[in-house]
C-alpha cells in the first residue's frame, strides 16, 4: 500500500459520506488558514455525487467558507457541459449551483476544443492558477472504477506511462470515448488524497489495488502514491470486504 496511507473503515456508505464531508470541513478550514484558498479537485462518477449533495445541505453547507473554495476536475468525459454524462454538469447539479458558487471559482475541461487542445488549455489553466508552487491542489477527490481505474486512469492505456504533470486527452476502448485526465504525476501532487468508495461491487478492485500483486496495467489506482501528500481511503464495509484481516 502507498506510504501514508490511511484506511477509514465505516459499516455503511452513509457513515463514508458523513466522516468524508467532515473531513472536507476539516481540510477547507486548514488550508483557508494557510494559504487564504482551498483548491479542490473533484472526482466524476456515482460515487461522490450524494457526498457534494451532502456538502450543499443544511448540515454542512455553513461550515464551510465556500468563497475560498475553487473547483477541479481530476477528470472529464469529452462531452458537451450539459450532457448526463459530464462530471461537471453533475457537480454544478448537485453542488456548485445549490451553493450559489461563483464561475470564476470553477475549472472546467473546455469540452467543446478539440481533445488535445483541451487538455492543454486545462493545462495551463491549473499551471496558472498555482504558479510555481511544488504540490497543486490541497484536496484531490478520487473514486474507483470495478477495473480498478481512477480519474480516467484506465487499464493497459498508453497515459498510465505519462510522465508529465498536466492533463491529458485519452481514447478509452472500453468507452469508446474520449476522456480528459489528469497526469499520475499530477494527481500525486496533491496535499491530500481521498479515495470515497462504497458498495459490494467495488470489493474486488479494492483488494486488487490495495493488496494484491503491483501491476499498474491491470490496477492503475495503484499509481496513486502523493509525493509527500496523506492518502486516504474513505471505504464501507462491503467496498473493504475482500481485504485481510488486520488491514
Ligand atoms: O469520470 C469518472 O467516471 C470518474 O472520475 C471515475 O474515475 C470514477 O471515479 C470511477 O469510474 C468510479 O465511478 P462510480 O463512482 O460511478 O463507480
Amino acid at each position: 500500500m502507498a506510504r501514508n496511507s490511511s484506511l477509514h473503515i465505516f459499516p455503511t456508505p452513509a457513515e463514508s459520506l458523513n466522516r468524508l464531508a467532515d473531513f472536507f470541513v476539516e481540510l477547507s478550514a486548514r488550508a483557508t488558514q494557510a494559504r487564504g484558498r482551498f483548491s479542490v479537485a473533484l472526482s466524476g462518477g456515482s460515487s461522490p455525487k450524494k457526498l457534494y449533495e451532502l456538502l450543499a445541505s443544511e448540515e454542512y453547507r455553513t461550515r464551510v467558507a465556500w468563497e475560498k473554495v475553487f473547483f477541479f476536475f481530476g477528470d472529464e468525459r469529452y462531452v458537451p457541459p450539459t450532457d448526463a454524462e459530464s462530471n461537471y454538469r453533475m457537480a454544478r447539479e448537485a453542488m456548485l449551483e445549490p451553493l450559489g458558487i461563483a464561475p470564476a471559482q470553477v475549472f472546467a475541461v473546455d469540452t467543446a476544443l478539440p481533445p488535445a487542445e483541451a487538455a492543454r488549455q486545462y493545462t495551463q489553466a491549473i499551471e496558472q492558477f498555482f504558479g510555481q508552487e511544488e504540490t497543486r491542489f490541497d484536496l484531490m477527490l478520487l473514486g474507483l472504477g470495478d477495473n480498478s481505474h481512477t480519474a480516467s486512469l484506465f487499464p493497459h492505456t498508453p497515459v498510465l506511462h505519462d510522465a508529465t504533470v498536466g492533463a491529458r486527452e485519452v481514447f478509452v476502448e472500453e468507452k469508446q470515448a474520449y476522456r480528459i485526465t489528469l497526469t499520475a504525476p499530477l494527481l500525486n501532487l496533491a496535499r491530500t488524497t481521498v479515495f470515497l468508495v462504497y458498495g459490494p461491487d467495488k470489493a474486488a478492485a479494492v483488494q486488487h489495488v490495495l493488496a494484491g500483486e503491483r501491476n499498474i496495467e491491470e490496477y492503475p489506482a495503484q499509481l496513486i502514491a502523493p509525493i509527500s501528500g496523506e492518502l486516504h481511503w474513505f471505504l464501507d464495509e462491503a467496498a473493504a470486504s475482500r481485504l485481510p484481516p488486520g488491514r
